[in-house]
């Protein structure tokens, strides 16, 4: 059923947020580039050391690698597409059974991402646990809905090549676009040595806010994540265009949804396991010519373990996180600033690239994590030097299909281990009065 935009907190002409701050506070686009220093250059920002693998194609799955950012960063560009329209019109949000929003951007990112993998390593090779199915969009009243998902998918797989990928030699057929949604089975028992697990838009809720959001796509074999790919269209690259609202809470980027042209506003932060670096870099332009590849620059994990000057991130939402539970643990540990609360992984990439140091999630007794809402994450953060757990200290478990089995009590990212050694013992110490 369609969602109302009113149960949604929408502002349907900018972004949610933004409406609600103090724009005095908020220097406009125009002024933001006018000052800025120069821009990066388009090379890739490198030392001896550490060079990106997108670049140098030396590492063994530079292959998986190069088609798994392309194809995020498309993914991005009609994320970005979606959401202009999805402001005026409200038709294309539906409610899932479990009351979640879902929107075309997420069956159009699913089904676009699918092509592509199957494309480019051909349907047989790829196996691919994702969040989304066709179950609302094959029903009778949905064919309005199916009808935009296909031209959404046609319309962005036709630029496929400025992110460096294979363009289809004609359009889909609207049985192609189900079919490739369709093909990323729940049902997998994640038994398969190799498969990818996909997030198309990770925080929902977010995106329709115009807040923040990721595309999240991560390779697993024998159960570890070994790369891990994150778009973050509204994460901004360039650390002072984050903005944190004392009322909210909130990380924000200084950006409205509605500047979609301005290409430092989001990221893809990327990593492949043992390689000991993470790397982010801008969104690809819309409307300009062939910029692929793309630079990209090495990001690492605060340096801080001091709790009382670090500060940790947990989901926006009550319902997904006790915020009362994370207050207490953060009390006990000494942590003195107050939490960001962020939609989506993008949590994850404020970890990896420092803007933060601890991420912590508590759902409720009964509900169980899925595999594509961290595995990216985890990898990007240790890559980049951090360390992510269960809240018993327990690497998270990837091998037994789409949930976390085994999770105990919550998960925990920090940026190093004396954080988290803390984290993990207040945690113990305080559990068993929590009404978790
Ligand atoms: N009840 C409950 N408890 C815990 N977690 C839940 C719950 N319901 C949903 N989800 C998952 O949370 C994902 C969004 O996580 P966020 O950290 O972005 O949460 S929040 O929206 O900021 O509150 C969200 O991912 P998306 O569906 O991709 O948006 C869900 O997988
Ligand atoms: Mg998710
Ligand atoms: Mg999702
Ligand atoms: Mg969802």
């Amino acid at each position: 059923m369609p969602l109302h935009t009113a149960n949604l907190g929408i502002n349907v002409r900018h972004g949610f947020h933004l409406s609600r701050m103090n724009s005095t506070n908020i220097p406009n686009y125009a002024d933001l580039h006018n000052s800025s220093p120069k821009l990066p250059s388009r090379i890739s920002c490198t030392t001896s050391k550490q060079l990106d693998p997108l670049i140098s194609g030396s590492e063994s799955l530079s292959q998986e690698l190069q088609i798994a950012v392309g194809a995020v960063q498309m993914a991005c560009f009609l994320c970005q597409r979606v959401q202009s329209n999805l402001l005026n019109n409200n038709a294309h949000i539906q409610a899932k059974d479990d009351h979640s929003p879902v929107t075309v951007a997420d069956w159009s990112v699913q089904a676009t991402i699918s092509w592509v993998l199957s494309k480019s390593f051909g349907s047989k090779n790829v196996s691919i646990i994702a969040e989304e199915d066709v179950q609302t969009l094959s029903k009778p009243d949905a064919g309005q809905l199916l009808e935009c998902v296909v031209e959404t998918v046609n319309e962005c797989l036709s630029e496929a090549h400025r992110f460096g990928l294979e363009r289809p030699e004609r359009t889909l057929s609207t049985s192609e676009v189900l079919e490739a949604i369709a093909q990323c089975s729940h049902s997998s028992d994640g038994s398969t040595a190799r498969f990818w697990t996909l997030d198309p838009v990770d925080g929902t809720l977010g995106f329709i806010r115009g807040d923040q959001y990721a595309v999240a796509l991560a390779l697993i074999e024998d159960g570890e994540v070994v790369l891990g790919v994150l778009g973050c269209p509204n994460y901004p690259m360039r650390k002072e265009w984050l903005c944190y609202h004392p009322r909210y809470h909130r990380i924000i980027s200084k950006l409205s949804a509605a500047t979609s042209e301005c290409w430092d506003k989001g990221c893809v932060v990327y990593a492949q396991k043992g390689s000991g670096v993470a790397w982010m870099q801008p969104l690809v332009r819309a409307n300009k010519s062939l910029v692929w590849p793309n630079y990209a620059i090495p990001i690492r994990v605060s340096s801080v373990d001091d709790p009382a000057i670090a500060t940790f991130c947990e989901p926006v939402e009550k319902a997904n996180s006790s915020h009362s539970f994370t207050a207490g643990l953060a009390h006990s540990v000494g942590l003195r600033n107050q939490p960001l609360r962020v939609y989506s992984m993008a949590k994850y990439a404020a970890i990896a690239r420092g803007d933060a140091e601890i991420f912590m999630k508590f759902a409720k007794a009964g509900y169980k994590e899925k595999i594509w809402d961290h595995a990216a994450g985890v990898v990007i953060i240790q890559e980049a030097g951090g360390v992510v757990t269960d809240a018993r200290g327990r690497p998270l478990n990837f091998s037994n299909g789409m949930y976390l089995e085994g999770l105990d009590r919550g998960v925990i990212a920090c940026s190093g281990a004396n954080l988290h050694d803390k984290i993990i013992r207040a945690v113990d110490a305080s559990w068993n009065s929590s009404c978790l």
